[in-house]
C-alpha cells in the first residue's frame, strides 16, 4: 500500500470508528439522564416503613453507581475492537458495558469474559479472532487505529497493521503519577488480573515487570466479576503515602471509586511520630510479640473467685467453679477482652438469677411442707383440686410470680456485681497493655533468646515514650485485637503492594482485616526492606494459609531499558542469586557515572539537576539520596527505602556506595534505586 493509500484507508477506518464512538458517547449521555431521572423518581417515594427505605436508598444507590460511572467512562470510553474470523461483528472493547436502546451491545466492559480475546489472543493462538484493532483517542476524538491480523490471513483493505499501542504508552514522559493501562495491559498480566481464582494469589517479578499496575487492575475486576467479595469492599494497602498518591489516579480512572488506599497508619488511625534503628523494627515485627501480648491479656483473665451478692430476693453465692464455668465461656469466640467482660457479666447473671430462683423455690416448698405438716394437708395437690374444677391451667407458685427478667435487668446493672465482675476481668486499654509488654525485659528476654541483650534492653526502655513508631502500630494492632475484638472494618478482597515490605506483625494486621482470605499480593523480595525479615512468600503466608496460594511471577519489564537492567545484574547476583533478570522492552542510554568533583556533592547535583531539566523540559527527575541525607535541590528527593513503586524519567542516585553501605538492606536499596528511571540513570559520586 503506498503512503497515499494507507492515508486513504486509514482517514475512512478513523471515520468509522468516530461515528461508533459518537453513537456510544450519545448512549452514555441518553442513559445517564434516563439513571438520573429514575433515581429521582425512587428517591421520591415515600417508604411505608424501615425495610422499605432500606430498599429504596440499596436501589437509589444502584442507580448512582451507574451514573458515576458513565460519568468516569467519557474520556477514552472505547480503545479497541476485535473482529472474529470469517467475517461476523466485532466488538468494540471499552472502559465499561454499554447497550444501545433494543439491548443491541455497543460497547463491551475489558473486564467481561467477551472481551478476554483482546487481551489473550496472540498470532500463535488467535482464540477466534482475525483482528485486534487499538484505537488512539484524543478526549472524544479518535486520532488513530492500530491493527494486529492475528489468524495469519492477509492484510484487507480496511486492516492498519501499525506500531502497538504500548510502545506509545511508555513513551511519554512520566507526570508523577501512574496511568491506567486497561487498554494496554499484557497477555501475562491479563490472565492473573481476571484469574477466577478468588483465594491468595501472589504475584512476583523483577522491578518494573507492571505489578503494581496488575494489583490495581485486579482491585477493578474483582468489583466487576465478584459483587458479593465487592460488597464487602475492596482495600489496596501500600506502604506510604507517597506511593498511594502515585497510584491514586489509576482507579478513578477506571471508574472505580469504591476502593479504599489504606497505608498501615490509616489502617490503624495512628500517625506514626516516632523513628527507631531497622534493628529495632525489624525485632518488633517478629511473630513472637503476638505470643507475648497473647499472654499478657490472658494473665488478666485467669481469676475466678466465688462470687456474693446481696439482692432484694436473697442472698446469692456463685462458687468458684461456676465462676470458672462463666470465665470459660467469656473467651470464647476470641471476641476481645473487654467485649468478653459483658459476655462474663451475662453469664454471671443468669448463674444468680438461676440461683435465687432455686433459692425461692426451696423456700416455698419449705414453707409449703411446714404448712402441710401444720394442717395435715397435702397444699399442692388441694389447690390443683380446687383450680381443676376451674379449667385446664396449673397452679402459680410465689417463686413464679416474681418477675425474674426484671431482676435479671437490674442485676445487669448492678454496680455492686459489676465491681465484682471487674475484680475478676480488670479493664484493660489496648495502647498500656502494649507499652506493659514492650517494657517488660524479662519477658523479652524469655521470648527472644537470640536477640542481643542491647536491642531489648532499648525496647524496654523507650516502651513508655510518646508516641508511636512504625512498628509499634503492628503491634498495637495486634494489642487491638485482644483488647478490643476484631478491627471494625473488614473487607471481601485486599490488594497488597510492596509486599516484601511486610513483617510477620504487619502481615497478621492485614490478614485481620481479610477474614475471608482473599487477596492478591504483590511484590518482590530482592527488594526487601531493611525492618522485614521475611525471606520467602510460603514464610509470609503460612501461618495463615500454609501454602495454599497461587503464585504467579511476571517476566518482561516495562519501566527500565535494557541497559539500566544489565548494570543492575551484578547486584541483583548478590541480593537474590536465585532470581533472573527480567526482559526489557525499551532500550536507551547505558547509565552514567558523573564526580561531583571539589565543588562538593550539593553544588554538583545542583547543577546536574538544572542541566538535565534544560535538556529535557517537562520531564520527570528524581533524586535518590540516603536516608538521612539532607539536600536542598529543585527535584522530588526520596531517601532511598522509601523509593519503592516509584518512577521517574531520569533517576539521579546520590553517593550510591553510600547508599549500599548503609546497614544490611543498602544492597536491596540501591537495586529499587537503580530501578526507578524510564529513560537516564546517573550515579553522582563524591571526589573527582
Ligand atoms: N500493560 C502495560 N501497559 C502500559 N504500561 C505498563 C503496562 N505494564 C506496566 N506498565 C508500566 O510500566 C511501569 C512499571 O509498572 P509497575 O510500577 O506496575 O511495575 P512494578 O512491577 O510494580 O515495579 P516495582 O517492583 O519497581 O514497584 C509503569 O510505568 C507502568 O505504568
Amino acid at each position: 500500500m503506498s503512503t497515499a493509500e494507507r492515508d486513504a484507508a486509514a482517514a475512512q477506518q478513523v471515520g468509522e470508528e468516530q461515528r461508533a464512538l459518537d453513537a456510544m458517547h450519545a448512549r452514555v449521555e441518553a442513559e445517564r439522564a434516563e439513571r438520573i431521572a429514575a433515581r429521582a423518581t425512587v428517591l421520591a417515594r415515600t417508604p411505608e416503613d424501615a425495610s422499605e427505605s432500606v430498599t429504596r436508598e440499596a436501589e437509589a444507590h444502584r442507580f448512582q453507581e451507574r451514573i458515576r460511572q458513565l460519568e468516569a467512562a467519557v474520556h477514552a470510553l472505547c480503545f479497541g475492537r476485535i473482529d472474529p474470523s470469517g467475517g461476523g461483528r466485532g466488538l468494540h472493547i471499552g472502559r465499561i458495558g454499554l447497550r444501545d436502546a433494543h439491548g443491541e451491545t455497543l460497547l463491551v466492559d475489558w473486564r467481561a469474559e467477551a472481551a478476554r480475546p483482546f487481551y489473550a489472543a496472540t498470532p500463535a493462538e488467535p482464540l477466534g479472532l482475525r483482528r485486534r484493532r487499538h484505537l488512539r483517542l484524543q478526549g472524544r476524538t479518535i486520532e488513530d487505529v492500530s491493527d494486529e491480523i492475528l489468524d495469519g490471513s492477509a492484510p484487507l483493505p480496511g486492516d492498519l497493521v501499525g506500531d502497538g499501542p504500548l510502545a506509545e504508552a511508555l513513551s511519554g514522559a512520566r507526570t508523577g503519577r501512574m496511568r491506567e493501562a486497561a487498554s494496554t495491559l499484557q497477555a501475562e498480566q491479563d490472565r492473573i488480573v481476571r484469574s477466577p481464582h478468588r483465594g491468595i494469589t501472589v504475584v512476583d517479578g523483577g522491578p518494573g515487570t507492571g505489578k503494581t499496575i496488575v494489583a490495581l487492575h485486579r482491585a477493578a475486576y474483582v468489583l466487576y466479576a465478584w459483587p458479593a467479595i465487592a460488597g464487602r469492599g475492596v482495600l489496596v494497602h501500600g506502604p506510604n503515602r507517597r506511593f498511594l498518591r502515585y497510584i491514586s489516579d489509576v482507579l478513578p480512572s477506571l471508574g472505580e471509586n469504591d476502593v479504599q488506599l489504606a497505608t498501615l497508619e490509616d489502617l490503624v488511625g495512628e500517625q506514626a511520630t516516632r523513628s527507631e534503628p531497622h534493628r529495632i523494627a525489624r525485632l518488633k515485627g517478629r511473630a513472637e510479640f503476638a505470643d507475648l501480648l497473647a499472654a499478657a491479656v490472658r494473665a488478666h483473665q485467669v481469676r475466678a473467685e466465688p462470687i456474693t451478692l446481696r439482692t432484694a430476693h436473697g442472698t446469692a453465692t456463685l462458687p468458684a467453679t461456676v465462676v470458672e464455668a462463666a470465665r470459660r465461656t467469656a473467651l470464647q469466640d476470641d471476641r476481645g477482652h473487654e467485649p468478653a467482660r459483658a459476655v462474663l457479666l451475662e453469664t454471671l447473671v443468669d448463674d444468680l438469677v438461676h440461683e435465687l430462683e432455686e433459692a425461692a423455690a426451696q423456700e416455698e416448698a419449705e414453707f409449703e411442707h411446714e404448712l402441710a405438716t401444720q394442717l395435715g394437708l397435702d397444699l399442692d395437690r388441694a389447690v390443683a383440686g380446687d383450680l381443676g374444677r376451674l379449667g385446664p391451667t396449673t397452679a402459680a407458685s410465689p417463686a413464679e410470680d416474681i418477675d425474674w427478667d426484671l431482676i435479671q435487668a437490674d442485676l445487669l446493672e448492678d454496680p455492686g456485681l459489676a465491681q465484682q465482675v471487674t475484680a475478676l476481668w480488670p479493664v484493660l486499654r489496648a495502647a498500656d497493655l502494649l507499652r506493659d509488654v514492650l517494657a517488660d525485659l524479662p519477658a523479652l528476654r524469655a521470648a527472644f533468646p537470640d536477640a542481643p541483650a542491647a536491642d531489648l534492653e532499648s525496647i524496654a526502655a523507650s516502651a513508655h515514650d510518646r508516641g508511636w513508631t512504625i512498628a509499634d502500630l503492628s503491634l498495637l494492632d495486634e494489642a487491638r485485637a485482644l483488647v478490643d475484638g476484631p478491627p471494625p472494618h473488614v473487607f471481601g478482597h485486599v490488594v497488597v503492594d510492596e509486599a516484601q515490605q511486610l513483617s510477620p506483625m504487619h502481615w497478621r494486621a492485614i490478614m485481620r482485616r481479610c477474614p475471608e482470605r482473599s487477596m492478591t499480593i504483590v511484590g518482590d523480595l530482592a527488594q526487601a526492606g531493611p525492618t522485614t525479615s521475611v525471606r520467602s512468600w510460603v514464610d509470609a503466608l503460612a501461618p495463615f494459609v500454609e501454602d495454599r496460594f497461587e503464585h504467579r511471577t511476571l517476566t518482561i519489564n516495562y519501566r527500565t531499558t535494557a541497559e539500566i537492567l544489565e548494570a543492575t545484574r551484578p547486584l541483583l547476583a548478590r541480593i537474590a542469586p536465585e532470581q533472573r533478570l527480567s526482559t526489557s522492552i525499551r532500550h536507551g542510554q547505558a547509565p552514567q557515572q558523573v564526580a561531583a568533583g571539589a565543588a562538593g556533592l550539593d553544588a554538583a547535583l545542583r547543577e546536574l539537576v538544572a542541566q538535565l531539566t534544560a535538556e529535557h523540559p517537562g520531564e520527570l527527575i528524581g533524586v535518590i539520596t540516603r536516608a538521612d541525607a539532607v539536600v536542598d535541590v529543585e527535584a522530588a528527593v526520596i531517601g532511598a527505602p522509601d523509593a519503592r513503586g516509584l518512577e521517574f524519567d531520569t533517576v539521579i542516585i546520590v553517593d550510591p556506595a553510600g547508599i549500599e553501605a548503609a546497614g544490611e538492606a543498602g544492597p536491596r536499596d540501591l537495586y529499587v534505586a537503580m530501578t526507578r528511571a524510564t529513560r537516564r540513570l546517573i550515579s553522582l559520586v563524591p571526589g573527582e
